[in-house]
Parts: C-alpha cells; structure tokens; sequence
C-alpha cells in the first residue's frame, strides 16, 4: 500500500479554569501554548511497523504480519471513530503484554498508537509498513496536555497518511492547517487515544491541540473565544511527576463518598470559568482595567481552593501560590494537579524586575518557570523545510 509520509505538529495546552470539572460537564477554559509535539511519519519497505519515542525512552518495532493478525474476522467493524472498542483495546493489551489497569506510561503511549493505526488503515484492508517518530517540546505528564498533543499527532499523521484526509500542503505553504471537517475527525480519533491514555478524559485537551487558541469546552461543546484580552501568563513545572488517569479516578472517587459535598465545589468551578470568561469579554470590548485583573485573580485563588478541596492538590503547588504571591502574584495549578504545572497571572503593570526576580524565587525551589506565550495554531501539517532544525534533526534520527 502507497502511504503518504508527513510531518505534523500539535501544541500543549494551559487550562485557565475548569480542570477536573470538566469530565463531570461543567466549564472549562483552555490556551493553547508555544510547545508543540512533532510527528514524522515515513513509509518502509520493511514489512515492519516501527515506533521512536524519545521522549519517554521507547523504541519499538513490530511484523506486520502479527499485527495482521489482530484483524478480527469482522475487520470492517474496526474503526469506529466515535467509541473506543474495547476488545481491540483489550486485545491489543496482550499483543504489547500489559495488564489492564497498567499506569506505565509507555504502555499508554503505545496501545493509543496501534489502536489509531490498526482502526484507520483497517478500513483500506491493508496494514502499511511504516515508522513514526514524535518529539515534543512539552513536558511529559505535568498538566501540559502532552497526552492529547500526542494523540492528535497521531491521529492527524495516520488520516493524512492513508489518505482519509488531504495534505493541506500546497506550494506556497510549507505549513497548513486542515479545514473544519478534517479538524473534526482528527479531534474524534485523538479523543480515542486520549481515552486510552487517560481513561476518562473530557475532550478539552485534544480540541484545544486540534483547534488551538482559547476555547470555551463544555461536554464536546467548543467555543473559540475570539475576543480575549492578551494575557502574559507564567508557567511553572513543579517537576513532581503524576498521572492525569490516577487523579481523575481519585475526584470520581471522592465524587462518589461525598455527593453532596463535592458536586457543589464542581458547580462552584463551573461558575468560576463563567466569571472569567465573562470578564476576559468585558476587557476585550474595553480598556481592562485594574479591576479586571484583581477579578481575575480571586477567581484563581477560589478556584485552587476548590481543586485542594477535590484533592488534587500538592505542597509543591501550596509553595507556588505562596512564593508568587509573596511576590503579589496569583497563581493556581493547571490540569490535572497532583503535582506537574501550575499557572501565575502576570498584570500588565507588573515589572520586569518583578517577573524575573519570581521566576529566580522558583528556580531557587528546584522548580522550571518560564513566561509562555498562549494562543498558538492548532494541529498543522508541515514540510520539511518548515520544521526547525533541532527538531528535524531528532526526528530524522530514527
Ligand atoms: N512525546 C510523547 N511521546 C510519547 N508519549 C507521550 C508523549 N507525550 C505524551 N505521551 C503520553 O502521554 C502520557 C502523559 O499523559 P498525562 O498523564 O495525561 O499528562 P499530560 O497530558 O499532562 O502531559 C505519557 O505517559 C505518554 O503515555
Ligand atoms: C484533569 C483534566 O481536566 C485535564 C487533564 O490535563 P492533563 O492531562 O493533566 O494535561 C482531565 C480532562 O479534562 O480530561
Ligand atoms: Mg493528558
């Protein structure tokens, strides 16, 4: 089978607001970031399907052959982008020998890639040899959406390279984003791998890694904010590794003992990114205003109350908030929690001297702290000569 080989990239994301409340249909409010993940997808004539995750330190390959053989008889029932099939999932997990309910994380990253591959080129009938290589400029597991930046790798690379969809390449763009149609079946199939990697995700971070920008997300439902306000936003890695499939399964948890104590903070969480969506609108449609800012900033403090209170909280975040606000910054974690990143509004009046001297604070902890910039494209396609040189150069490296 004839693949067309490819390169695209997918950016991590920040969540504002919403984070875990999410999964259970409430609002969330999510930026894409200035961290892309890369994909090269190359045909080979080796009868073998190989994958390079540098990354996380994984380097496999696989005969065809056997992958073949996970063909079920009823190979046309493979494929359906809307659920996640659970025997092919099932299946797959003894073909890569892992047991169910594994939280290695190299298995995760492995079963969502055969799982997108197997189920896009089943319908074609003929499985491809072909080698695949991501890198990324995101930190793996630390809240940055690394695992829906992956996914929509992967999905956007298989449907472009089977000829599901087509390369939005032309000659005089080296880089190209899909149109609306594609966009949605990207983001339907790297939910699929998000399902695999996180068990219960909400969508948010894959619709932010397909359509980049700021979204409104509320149970599938996505909104771009157009009018926003530019906001200078510190990222900090407290460098504590967690699982975002491990601290879901804890707030269902908690859901579960307490009902009528944590549905509330959820519906509380939801008003929240209400409030703040509503005052991002307000300063675009006017000058914003210090109030504005001092908005924006109790709502971060109540809403890192509310994820401490849902137990996803850590030391490591408690020390953020309070070295940044020994600094008169606000801060909360993002994603998942647990550890990972955290979030730290900087005011448009707050000095440079300032935002250095917090950034040194939280070095000084051991942690990595960097002012990003939000708002990057979306899932793109590129050609070779697009793609930066470090990064072509440990892509071509496999
Ligand atoms: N560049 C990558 N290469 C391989 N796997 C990746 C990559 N980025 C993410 N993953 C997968 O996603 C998992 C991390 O996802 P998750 O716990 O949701 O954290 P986050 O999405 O916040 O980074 C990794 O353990 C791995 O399975
Ligand atoms: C906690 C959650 O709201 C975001 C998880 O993001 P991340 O994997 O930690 O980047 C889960 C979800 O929305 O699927
Ligand atoms: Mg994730």
């Amino acid at each position: 089978m004839q693949i067309k080989e490819c390169i695209v990239s997918a950016p991590g994301k920040a969540i504002l607001h919403g984070e875990h409340a999410v999964v259970h249909g409430k609002v969330a409010l999510a930026v894409s970031l200035n961290l892309r993940t890369y994909l090269r997808l190359q045909a080979t004539s080796t009868s073998k399907v190989c994958i390079n995750l540098p990354n996380i330190n994984t380097f496999l390959s696989w005969d065809v052959t056997a992958l073949k053989q996970l063909f079920p008889d009823s190979g046309a029932e493979l494929g359906n982008v809307n659920e996640l099939d659970a025997e092919l999932v099932r299946m797959l997990r003894d073909f890569v020998g892992v047991s169910n309910g594994t939280l290695d994380t190299r298995s995760m990253a492995i079963l969502a890639f055969l799982y997108i591959y197997l189920c896009v080129f089943a319908k074609s009938g003929e499985l491809p040899s072909l080698t695949v290589s991501v890198w990324s400029e995101l930190p793996t597991g630390a809240g940055l959406g690394s695992s829906a930046a992956y996914s929509v790798c992967l999905a956007a690379a298989m449907l472009s390279a089977s000829g599901t969809i087509p390369s939005p390449l032309s000659d005089q763009e080296n880089t190209a984003r899909w149109g609306e149609v594609e966009m949605e079946l990207i983001n339907k199939w790297a939910f699929q791998g998000e399902r695999i990697i996180h068990g219960n995700p909400s969508g948010v971070d894959n619709a932010v890694g397909t359509w980049g920008g700021i979204l409104r997300y509320r149970s599938g439902k996505i909104t771009a904010l157009s009018r926003v306000p530019m906001l200078r936003i510190l990222l900090t890695n407290t460098k504590v590794p967690r699982s975002t499939k491990v601290l879901v399964a804890g707030v269902k948890d908690k859901m579960n003992k307490f009902p009528s104590i944590i549905n509330p903070v959820l519906e509380s969480v939801d008003a929240v990114s209400c409030t703040c969506e509503q005052t991002l609108t307000e300063m675009a449609s006017d000058t914003p205003t210090p109030e504005h800012y001092n908005v924006l900033e109790e709502l971060i403090d109540i809403n890192q109350h509310h994820l401490n209170v849902i137990g996803v909280g850590h030391p490591t975040l408690d020390t953020l908030c309070r070295v940044t606000l020994a600094r008169g910054l606000h801060s909360k974690l993002t994603g998942a929690g647990g550890g990972g990143c955290g979030i730290t509004l900087l005011r448009p009046e707050t000095e440079c001297l300032v935002v250095q001297n917090t950034i040194q604070d939280l070095r000084d902890c051991g942690y990595d702290c960097w002012e990003t910039r939000i708002g990057a494209a979306g899932v793109q396609q590129h050609s070779p000569l697009a793609v930066k040189e470090e990064v072509l150069e440990v892509l071509a490296r496999y």
